[in-house]
Parts: structure tokens; sequence; C-alpha cells
């Protein structure tokens, strides 16, 4: 059945893929979004758009809404230790707006942008929802703020709600893909390498427990990621408040992400180690057994190479 959706932060990376795929599956979408890391052209033709802040979501919100999906947020590990009030005040003042205005519309229905960040060091890989939850950063401490928030309402107030723990994304569909400036990630800053924009990768620590000394992360494809949250929106049920991991169950480590991009791009992108970037997990691997059996997720671009080869393809067109 389709249905009429409020996507925040529907500009950005991976809210611009969702706001794709709802579309594609006959949804009505509005994109809700102050543009603050966003680019006005990733809103996909076909959705509204309405410029404007989370914290004012009352002024567009209306009972006329069957759900929001809510990805506005700031999301740079590293820039979050430094300014860790930026972050509590939009991740956390702003996303308490967002639910006071749902409530007062009465739109019940919620699927959230959480986060891997949320469990800190892991005890034990890969990561279950029920790990201990000890951020090691204030990105994660403040989505995790935002998931306690978020089950007090479905208790209390019968919102039906789903936090979708991500992992790493990467990868593009069709054409969106992946736009910060200034960009944080791994794989697009690879990728200026590639491009000449930069002479070097800077590998932030080699002395972390890992095989190679690297960070090792679980990637996942965005389009794999967006057909989650379709799934999210039926199986949202009120007065719960459903929490699943998003990722492959696979680990690369920094090294092996680089590498992978020379496989794909042909170049040999020169690598320097560099200090450890404050706050950052030496593992995160993720168990999806329960998206899996609760969503009847199933994810298809598993493989790193066509991940990467996905996210390249994006690059170069929107460089050219
Ligand atoms: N990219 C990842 O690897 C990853 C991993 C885990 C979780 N997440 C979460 O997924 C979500 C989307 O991430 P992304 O990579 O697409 O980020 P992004 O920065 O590309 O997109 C976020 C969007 O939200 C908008 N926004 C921010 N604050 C806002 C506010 N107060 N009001 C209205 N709009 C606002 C921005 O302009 C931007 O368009 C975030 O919540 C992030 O924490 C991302
Ligand atoms: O120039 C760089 C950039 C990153 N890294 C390293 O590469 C790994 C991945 O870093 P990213 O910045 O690409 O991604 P993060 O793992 O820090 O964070 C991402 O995934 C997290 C969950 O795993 C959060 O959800 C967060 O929102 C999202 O940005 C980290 O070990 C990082 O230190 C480098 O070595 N050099």
């Amino acid at each position: 059945m389709s249905g009429k959706y409020l996507v925040t932060g529907g500009a950005g990376y991976v809210g611009s893929v969702v706001a794709q795929h709802l579309l594609e599956a006959g949804h009505e979408v509005v994109v809700l979004d102050n543009l603050s890391t966003g680019f006005r052209e990733g809103v996909p033709a076909g959705a509204s758009f309405v410029e404007g802040d989370i914290r004012d979501a009352a002024k567009w919100l209306d009972s006329s809404f069957d759900g929001v999906l809510h990805f506005a947020a700031f999301s740079q590990v590293g820039e979050s230790v430094v300014k860790p009030e930026k972050y509590w005040d939009n991740n956390v003042v702003g996303t308490m707006a967002l639910l006071a205005a749902m409530r007062e519309a009465d739109v019940r229905k919620l699927v959230f942008s959480s986060t891997a960040a949320t469990y800190g060091e892991p005890e034990q890989v890969p990561i279950v929802e029920s790990a201990p939850t000890s951020p090691t950063n204030p990105y994660g401490a403040t989505k995790l703020a935002v998931d306690h928030m978020i089950s007090g309402e479905a208790a209390a107030h019968g919102l039906g709600a789903v936090s979708l723990r991500y992992f790493n994304v990467a990868g593009a569909y069709g054409e969106y893909g992946e736009r910060h400036d200034p960009e944080s990630h791994l794989i697009p800053l690879v990728f200026q390498v590639a491009q000449g924009r930069r002479d070097a990768i800077s590998v932030f620590g080699d002395d972390y427990p890992t095989p190679d000394g690297t960070c090792v992360r679980d990637y996942i494809h965005v389009a794999d990621l967006a057909a989650a949250h379709l799934l999210a929106l039926d199986a949202a049920t009120t007065g719960e408040h459903l929490i699943c991991n998003l990722g492959n169950g696979s680990g690369f480590s920094v090294r092996e992400v680089i590498e992978t991009v020379r496989r794909v791009t042909g170049h040999p992108i020169p690598e320097v180690v560099a200090p450890r970037r404050g706050g950052d997990p030496a593992v995160l691997v993720a168990s999806a057994a329960t998206a899996r059996e609760k969503l009847g997720w199933n994810p298809s671009r598993a493989d790193l190479d066509a991940i990467v080869a996905d996210a390249w393809d994006f690059a170069q067109r929107r460089d050219n």
C-alpha cells in the first residue's frame, strides 16, 4: 500500500537514496532538509522539498503523513570529539522536537538512522543488538540517547519505531551517492587520491590490535541499506521499538579498503601512516541476524569490490 512519508535529511547521502527507493515503490515523499551538509540536487525528482530544520518540523508535519524516516543529523565521528555540543544540539535536541511534532500530528511510525557507533569498542564480534552500548565518541553517544528517547516514545505514546544501526555505508545508487564537503569518510577520500585531488591517503593508526594494525569496518551498500528501510516501514508496530544492525558481517581493514580501491581504479594510491583519529574503535563488524529475521532483509551487494566500483562510478560522473 502506498503512503506519504516525511524524509528528514533527504538531501544527504543515505536519505536521497532511500527517498528514491520510496518513490520507486510508489510512495509520496516530502524531504525536509536544512542543507547544512546536504545538497538541493540530492533531493530526487518526484519528491517535494522543504528547506527547513527538524527543530521546526511541527510547521510541516500533519496527520496526512503515514510516517517519518529520520536521517537528519551530524555524523562525523572525528568532529564530534572536538565539537560535542554541536552533536548534542542537532542530533538530540533536534530529534526531541521532531518526536514532539510527530506526537502532536499523530504520526505514529518512525524509522531512525542509528549507528554502529552506539556500541563503542565491542567485547565480541560480530556485534549483536544486545551487546553493551558504551560509545567511544560523542556522535555515538547522541545516537544512543536518541535510541533511548525513541524507546520511551514507543512505550508511553504508542510510537511504532525501528532504529537501523548502520555499519559503514558505501556505494551509490543511480544519480545518488556520497557527497560531503569536506569529506571525512575513507572510500571517497581514497578516490580523491585516484583523482589527483590529494597526494596520498592518511591511514589513521597502524597499531590497532587487528591483523594489519589498521581499523576494521563492515561496509554495506547503500542500496541494500535502502531496501531495509522499506522493510522497516512494514515491520514498525505500534508501541514497539525494534533495533536492527545493518552490515554484511565481514570486516575489512583500512589497508584492505585502500587495496580494493587500487584494484578498482587502477591507481597506485600512495598511503602515509598518520596518528590515530580520536574516538575510533578498532573493529566494528555486524551481526545482521535480527534484520534478516524480523525484517526479512537479504542484502544482495555484499562484495566490497562491487561496492567500491559503484561508488567510483558515481565519483567520476560527479566530478566530470
Ligand atoms: N554514512 C554512514 O556511513 C552512516 C553510518 C551510520 C549512520 N549514519 C546516519 O545516517 C544518517 C545519514 O547519513 P549521511 O551519510 O547520509 O549524512 P549526510 O550528512 O549526507 O546527510 C544528512 C542530511 O541531514 C541534513 N540535516 C542535518 N541536520 C539537519 C537539521 N537539523 N534539520 C534538517 N536537516 C538536517 C543535512 O543537510 C544532510 O542533507 C545520519 O543520521 C547518520 O548519522 C550514516
Ligand atoms: O582519511 C581517512 C579516513 C578514515 N580512515 C579510517 O577509516 C576507517 C573508517 O572511517 P570512516 O570515517 O569512513 O567511517 P567511521 O567508521 O568513522 O564512521 C562511519 O561508520 C560508523 C559506524 O561504523 C558511524 O556510523 C559513522 O556515522 C560513519 O561515518 C576508520 O578507522 C578511520 O580512522 C583513515 O584511516 N583515513
